[in-house]
């Protein structure tokens, strides 16, 4: 940390502060985050995680990995400063003031090739949302934050299941189903919503109310104004079932939006693009110094048996591995939240039960649930960590809106009310079939994980 001279502290996250620095020898600003490292050491991995991924992604539009250290109890990742801030607080200066479809595009272009670049990784970011995209001073999108990210084997993918940001999290989430890439297409669904109408696409004032739109895919449409390509889109990026969703790689190529966005792209992202999807087999000597960086054997068996399946089409040929149990009790803090938001009621989830098998006056086709909501719901919102919530929604179990998203605005936001009315072209949206995608992984198999493997047990 002698390297650099501290300038201010720029916030401070649910692991510990984000610091402004110099260094000493070239000036260059950078970010170092402090994560405060576990005295037990089977809890290490989640912080170094953050570091290693960070440190092999590089991309045009991921925020530059430049060094990690441990002082002092602490694990400091230093990396490239965004001055442009985070695209929440970004959209926050909009106040109401909507952005043109030129920058919408041109941003979320960068987004998708970002989650390309790491999915074709077979990494799954796990918490994409605007707070963790970034922009430079010439307006570059950055995604960031790693630290709830997970690498995946191809050969042994389990569900783990997982609670992100709880705008942000795809149905299957609540559903206690396993977390796949198209849950973080969802989640980038959620994010190009926002730029579009700087609004959250589930708008909701308590957990139930929220839930039920996520669980529903049910959004109040775009303005008109917006190309109908983007309404298209994100009619199939909030698919409820995962497969229906296009998958980050068929966004920019083949969907009827690709063309669009592939024009809001600068060259040199479209390069890289093209070239990371033929080099997304590491080496095996890349597989070497991502052994040697994950250091112990059991930070690779945990990372790699928290992934999840990918490879859909041929799930049924593959032996099923354990599902990741949780703890026995749910923590003490998310209990006391539940006991006082009107969600843990049993009468309250009766009554989600019942909203939804009867879809009263409803004559869309709607997903049902195939198992007791109540039941899912309940245990997923008792035992999940919902750390990442309190950090990023103000949770105020007594108030009038229990659960308040940043993009809230104080007065005359009514998240449960009427949809506006927007005329819709319902045969142009129409989603083709997009089972072609599903199985991206296929076609650039990246086999790193087993190289990694096969390092240790040569040790
Ligand atoms: N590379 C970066 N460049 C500029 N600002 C950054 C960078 N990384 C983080 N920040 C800012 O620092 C602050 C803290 O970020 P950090 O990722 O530590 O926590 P968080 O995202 O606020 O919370 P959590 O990680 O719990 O969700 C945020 O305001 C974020 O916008």
């Amino acid at each position: 940390m002698e390297r650099y001279s501290l300038q201010k502290v720029i916030g401070e996250g649910s692991f510990g502060r984000a610091l402004l620095v110099r260094c000493k020898s070239s000036q260059e600003k950078y970010v170092v985050k402090e994560i405060q490292l576990p005295k037990n050491n089977s809890k290490l991995e989640n912080p170094r995680r953050e570091a290693i991924l960070l440190s092999k992604m590089k991309h045009p539009n991921i925020v530059t990995f430049r060094e990690a250290f441990e002082a002092d109890g602490l694990l400091c990742i230093a990396m490239e400063f965004c001055s442009g801030g985070d695209l929440l607080q970004r959209m926050q200066q909009q106040k109401t003031t909507q952005f043109s479809v030129d920058h919408i595009l041109r941003w979320f272009a960068q987004m998708c090739a970002a989650a390309q670049h790491i999915h074709d990784k077979r990494v799954l970011h796990r918490d994409l949302k605007s707070k963790n995209i970034f922009l430079t001073d010439n307006g570059t999108i950055k995604l960031g934050d790693f630290g709830s990210a997970c690498i995946l084997n191809s050969s042994k993918a389990y569900a783990n299941t997982y609670v992100g940001t709880p705008y942000y999290v795809a149905p299957e989430i609540w559903d206690n189903k396993p977390y796949n890439n198209k849950s973080d297409v969802w989640s980038l669904g959620c994010v190009l919503y926002e730029l579009c109408t700087l609004r959250h696409p589930f708008q909701a004032s308590s957990w139930k109310s929220l839930i039920l739109k996520v669980c529903r895919g049910a959004y109040p449409p775009l303005p008109n104004h917006l190309p109908y390509e983007l309404q298209y889109l994100l009619k199939q990026m909030f698919k409820t079932n995962p497969k229906d969703r296009p998958s980050m790689h068929s966004i920019l190529t083949s969907h009827r939006v690709s063309k669009l966005l592939r024009a809001h792209l600068p060259s040199q992202a479209l390069e890289t693009q093209e070239q990371g999807r033929r080099t997304a087999r590491w080496k095996r000597e890349e597989g070497k110094k991502v052994a040697n960086l994950l250091g112990e054997k059991r930070l690779i068996t945990t990372s790699t048996f928290e992934g999840v399946e990918l490879h859909e089409a041929h799930s049924e040929s593959r032996e099923p591995g354990p599902r990741k149990q949780w703890a026995a009790v749910p923590s003490d803090t998310v209990l006391q939240m539940l006991a006082n938001t009107s969600l843990v009621s049993s009468d309250s989830m009766g009554s989600t039960c019942q909203s939804l098998r009867e879809e009263p006056g409803d004559s869309r086709q709607r997903r049902r649930w195939d198992k007791d909501p109540p039941e899912t719901l309940l245990s997923v919102l008792e035992k999940a960590q919902l750390s990442r919530a309190f950090s990023t929604f103000l949770i105020n179990p007594g108030g009038e809106d229990p659960l308040v998203g940043p993009l809230s605005q104080p007065r005359g936001d009514h998240p449960d009310g009427p949809e506006p009315e927007v005329a819709l072209d319902e045969e142009r949206l129409q989603p083709r079939s997009d089972d072609e995608d599903t199985d991206f992984e296929e076609e650039y198999p990246c086999d790193w994980m087993e190289e990694v493997e096969k390092m240790l047990s040569e040790h």
